[in-house]
This record gives structure tokens, sequence and C-alpha cells, in this order.
């Protein structure tokens, strides 16, 4: 159990993103979950692999006011639709990796099929590489109110759990607290880089 309070626990996540190459130049964003109404997102703009705590800024969950008047994350919009749909999510990292890039143009269904890998037990509830676990693609957009709004419907009609990527943009995920997004992250971007090599391996 860590000593850490939830925010410390973030601050040192975005620095292992950071660390790994994850969140190159500007990219990516990361929150955790402060209660049922607000969260704390990363600011617009910034290296999320130097971030420190004074670096969040606090939003309303359910309309994306911020109290303070300061500019969250471009993508906050998709960091409250997941504490909207997922009531046990705590915390939400987004991160912009060659292989999430990469596979999710590659990907041309709505989805990222991963099945015969142990790995795929790296994501809570996961008992078997025999399952299939379905990673959401959507097209992306500029629009992160429309692409909200395309996630919803998709996941109203079609429920799914971890995370989502978003095409040639990177991967959304998420986990009940921030050890378990780190673990979802960690173990998401290892299926994907498995699944870069098969595809390229079984393609010569
Ligand atoms: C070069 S990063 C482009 C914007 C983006 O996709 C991202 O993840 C970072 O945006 P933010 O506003 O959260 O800094
Ligand atoms: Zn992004």
């Amino acid at each position: 159990m860590s000593q850490l309070s939830p925010l410390d626990q973030l601050v040192a996540a975005c620095h292992w993103i950071g660390a790994k190459g994850w969140a190159p130049a500007t990219g990516g964003n990361m929150s955790v979950r402060e209660d049922g109404r607000f969260c704390l997102l990363s600011e617009s703009g910034k290296d999320k692999g130097s971030l420190t705590r004074d670096d969040f800024i606090q939003v309303e969950i359910a309309t994306n006011s911020v109290p303070s008047g300061r500019r969250p994350s471009a993508e906050t919009g998709l960091h409250t639709l997941i504490y909207r749909l997922f009531p046990d999510a705590g915390a939400v990292l987004h991160t912009h990796t060659v292989n999430s890039t990469v596979l999710s143009r590659v990907e041309k269904g709505s989805a990222l099929r991963l099945e015969g890998y142990e790995m795929q037990k790296s994501l809570a509830g996961q008992r078997s590489h025999l399952e299939e676990v379905a990673i959401p693609v959507f097209d992306n957009d500029q629009d992160i109110d429309a692409l909200a709004q395309r996630i919803e419907a998709y996941a109203a009609a079609t429920p799914f759990r971890y995370g989502f990527l978003l095409r040639g943009h990177g991967l959304t995920c998420w986990g009940r607290d921030v050890s378990e997004a780190r673990r979802h992250l960690e173990g998401l971007e290892f299926l994907f880089e498995c699944e870069r090599q098969r595809r390229l391996l079984e393609a010569l």
C-alpha cells in the first residue's frame, strides 16, 4: 500500500511515463479523481514527464468547468467522460507511444482484438490468454466534444473496459486507482508491442 497521496502517486506516474518516452514533447495528459464531483487534470501544453503537484487543475466531472479559470488539458472532455461512464475509474492516463499511434492506424476495424497473450492477465479481471480483449479504436478528432459523444454512444452499444485508442494519436486508459491505471498502461503497451511485432513478422 503506497504512503503517497493519490496526487503524488499521479505525479510519480507522469515521471515514469516521461522516462519511458511515452509522452514525447507535450503529448499526453493525466488525471486522478478527487471524489464524485471533481478530478485533477494536467495543465495543457506542459511536458508531462516533468509535472509537479501544482501542474494539476481541478475540473468538475459533470460540466468540465474549471473553478480556478486555469487551462487544463485540451482532452479534458475525454477524462471527464471516463469518470462519468466508469464510476470505479480513479485515474486516467493518456500517452502518445509509437506502438499505439501506429497500430491504431494499421487496424482498420473498430477495435484492436488481443488474444493468445499471457500478459492479457495484467488487465483487471482477465484470467486466461484464451479470452479476447477488445480495445476500441476511434477515429481521431480535434473536436473533443464530438469525439466524447462518439465514444459515449459506442460504449452504450458495446461495453468495454481498460482503455481506448485514438487513431494515429495514442492510448487513453484507466484503473480504479493510479497503481491499477499504471499496470493497465504498461500491460497494454506490452501487448501493443507484441501485436505490432506479430503483424510485421506474419506479413513476411
Ligand atoms: C503535441 S501534443 C497534442 C495534443 C495532445 O494530443 C495531447 O495529448 C496533449 O494535450 P494537452 O492539452 O493535454 O497538453
Ligand atoms: Zn493526446
